[in-house]
């Protein structure tokens, strides 16, 4: 059939098998649509539950790929973590099941894909986008660090825009419960795209280098480039050890004082959430209520109201 799973003009007959999963305890059938692309042990497909026609966005990970009894054991952490949040701005998770082939994870869609690829395609962010944007991740993040659960790699790939262009914070791979300082594990885990410099100086992750990687996704957003981006990966350990990043001028007085509170060496100095959501940042800034999907290709026509 042409490519999809139940060719509209025709019955079961036609239906393409190799792309139907059933989940073995609900006797579900979902039909495999789209590749999303890939993460982590995963291939991720969009799937669509053919009895409510529910579009989910499914992590497909073969048993191959998860053989070694480690690599399980991260899949099984992962559903564990992901399974137990519920809030507006993190990533739905709906369930898991597995076949003889694979595991997958059913997880919420996300037409407008992540701000990794909205930012390719406008190059830069304006400041009430990103004020939009980030109040959103900042929210979910909150819900996160109360539980006492560091994400440990945020990074604009990892925020997920739906249809109605809200934010979700998403993948949990390297997530977990956060440790007495010391107990925590001190290697380096997975490639987090914004390391903070106690996390480089292998002295564990604490919830002040989740706050460091917002300081340099907002950098990102604001300059369309990270804020310690080097040609040689060893160079940009020097300079993130020795905090060293150049200010753009175009950034606001307030977005210039909310980065470099941000980004400091020591964890103790920078700003807790409450902190950054109270900053003149946000509170002296427009903040859209929504954005329009043509967002995601343009700079918005934002109707920002004068001060009277
Ligand atoms: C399913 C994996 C991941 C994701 O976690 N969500 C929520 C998502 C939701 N909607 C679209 N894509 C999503 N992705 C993409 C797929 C390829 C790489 C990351």
């Amino acid at each position: 059939s042409s490519g999809g799973c139940l060719h509209p003009k025709v019955t079961r007959e036609r239906t393409d098998l190799n792309r139907m999963v059933t989940a073995p305890k609900t006797g579900k059938c979902y039909c495999r649509g789209r590749l999303l692309g890939k993460g982590g042990f995963a291939r991720c497909y969009e799937m669509t539950d053919l009895s409510s026609k529910r579009i989910y966005a499914v992590k497909v990970i073969p048993h191959s790929r998860v053989s070694k009894p480690h690599q399980k054991e991260k899949i099984e952490k992962e559903i564990e973590l992901h399974k137990s949040l519920s809030n507006k701005h993190i990533v739905k998770f709906y369930h898991n099941f597995e076949d003889d082939e694979n595991i997958y994870i059913f997880l919420e869609h996300c037409s407008h894909k992540s701000l990794a690829h909205i930012l390719k395609a406008r190059r830069t962010l304006t400041e009430p986008e990103v004020r939009y944007y980030l109040r959103q991740i900042i929210l979910g993040l909150k819900y996160l660090h109360v539980r006492d659960i560091l994400h440990r790699d945020l990074k604009l790939g990892n925020f997920f825009v739906n249809e109605n262009m809200e934010v979700k914070v998403g993948d949990f791979g390297l997530a977990t419960k956060l440790l007495p300082v010391d107990q925590r594990k001190r290697t380096i885990c997975g490639t987090p795209n914004y390391l903070a410099p106690e996390v480089l100086n292998k002295q564990g992750h604490g919830p002040e280098a989740d706050i460091w990687s917002l300081g340099c996704v907002m950098y990102t957003m604001l300059s369309g480039r990270p804020p310690f981006e080097t040609s040689d990966l060893k160079d940009t350990y020097r300079c993130i050890r020795a905090v060293e990043y150049s200010m753009p001028s175009s950034f606001s007085a307030a977005a210039k004082d909310l980065v470099s509170s941000i980004l400091k060496k020591n964890p103790e100095q920078r700003p807790t959430l409450d902190a950054i959501m109270h900053h003149d940042f946000f509170t002296k800034g427009f903040i859209p209520d929504a954005l329009h999907p043509s967002s995601c290709l343009m700079v918005p026509e934002l109707n920002i109201p004068t001060p009277t």
